[in-house]
């Protein structure tokens, strides 16, 4: 199976809101036909309008793919639909958080191939990193089709169980929030400092940007770009004191929240 193949046989993407949209914006960049794709849709966007994809018009019969990016609330009603196209070769890549794959085989058929992934919203500017995990029907060029694909909108690793799923939504999926939560509450921090709000936004903002693209190309590790910004009894020492105060600073703060989202994970998996 192969990207010519997904364009011979099509594609269907069930919702095209925030993350449809990027992983779209990513396909149709590395070159995949709009005439391919088929997307589902009752609240199409503009931009979507102007890709020139089908929207909500007949679906190819046994499409390579079904991208399935719908809330998961929205899962009981939208994937009904589709449900003629599973337990045959048509492959299911679902996006959504805390959606089981056994949920989308009590739909679609028991002998569907299913893959189960976990992006970000930096897929938007192609810098997402998304999990993924098949069941037992995803032959290994099915899953490596899905791969592809996802690799249009940035990084792609593979799990080995699907429990790790709730954790990796804490993390990554779940991440960029938290980073720009701490964008937010850098420059608010600065303007309580007496900086104007866009110069102290500027400098959040390339902080964690630059910090981010040191971290990921440096060949130190991230504890030891900390240590080299922390001057002994300088500045950062002071601030880090702070932070990594054992009951009240970010490594608590932060495994708290990963913990909450983490449960929120497993919670919209019981339904
Ligand atoms: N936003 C994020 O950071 C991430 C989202 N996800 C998952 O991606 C999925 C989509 O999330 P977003 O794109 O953020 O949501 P969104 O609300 O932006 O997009 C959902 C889209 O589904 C459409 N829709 C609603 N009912 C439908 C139906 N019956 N048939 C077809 N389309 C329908 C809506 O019109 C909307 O365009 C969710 O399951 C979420 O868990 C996963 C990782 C990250
Ligand atoms: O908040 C959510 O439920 C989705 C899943 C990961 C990021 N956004």
């Amino acid at each position: 199976m192969d990207m010519q193949h997904l364009a011979d046989k099509g594609l269907v993407l069930l919702g095209c809101g925030k993350m449809g949209s990027a992983m779209l914006a990513g396909w149709l960049k590395d070159g995949l036909p709009a005439t391919s794709v088929h997307v589902l849709d009752p609240y199409p966007s503009d931009w979507l309008q102007g890709t020139g994809v089908h929207i909500n018009t007949d679906l190819p019969a046994d499409p390579a793919i079904v991208l399935v990016a719908v809330k998961p609330q929205m899962m009981g009603e939208a994937l009904p639909t589709l449900a003629a196209m599973g337990n045959g070769n048509t492959v299911f890549v679902s996006v959504a958080a805390g959606t089981p794959i056994a949920q989308f085989e009590a739909v679609l058929g028991e002998q569907t191939p299913i893959v189960r992934a976990m992006p970000n919203t930096p897929a938007a500017i192609g810098r997402g990193i998304t999990a993924i995990i098949g069941n037992p029907h995803v032959s290994a060029s099915a899953l490596d089709l899905a791969d592809q694909l996802l690799a249009a909108i940035g990084q792609v690793v593979r799990l080995e169980t699907e429990d790790q799923i709730d954790a990796v939504t804490g993390v990554s999926g779940s991440g960029p929030a938290y980073v720009f939560h701490l964008i937010e509450t850098l420059a608010q921090a600065g303007q309580a400092q007496g900086l104007p709000a866009d110069l102290a936004m500027q400098l959040a903002k390339a902080t964690v940007g630059g910090a981010g693209a040191l971290a990921e190309v440096a060949e130190e590790d991230p504890t030891q770009l900390r240590i080299n910004v922390t001057s002994p009894n300088g500045t950062t020492q002071a601030a880090l004191e702070v932070l990594m105060d054992e009951g009240n600073g970010f490594p608590n703060l932060l495994a708290r929240a990963v913990d909450a989202a983490v449960k929120r994970s497993k919670e919209l998996a019981r339904g």
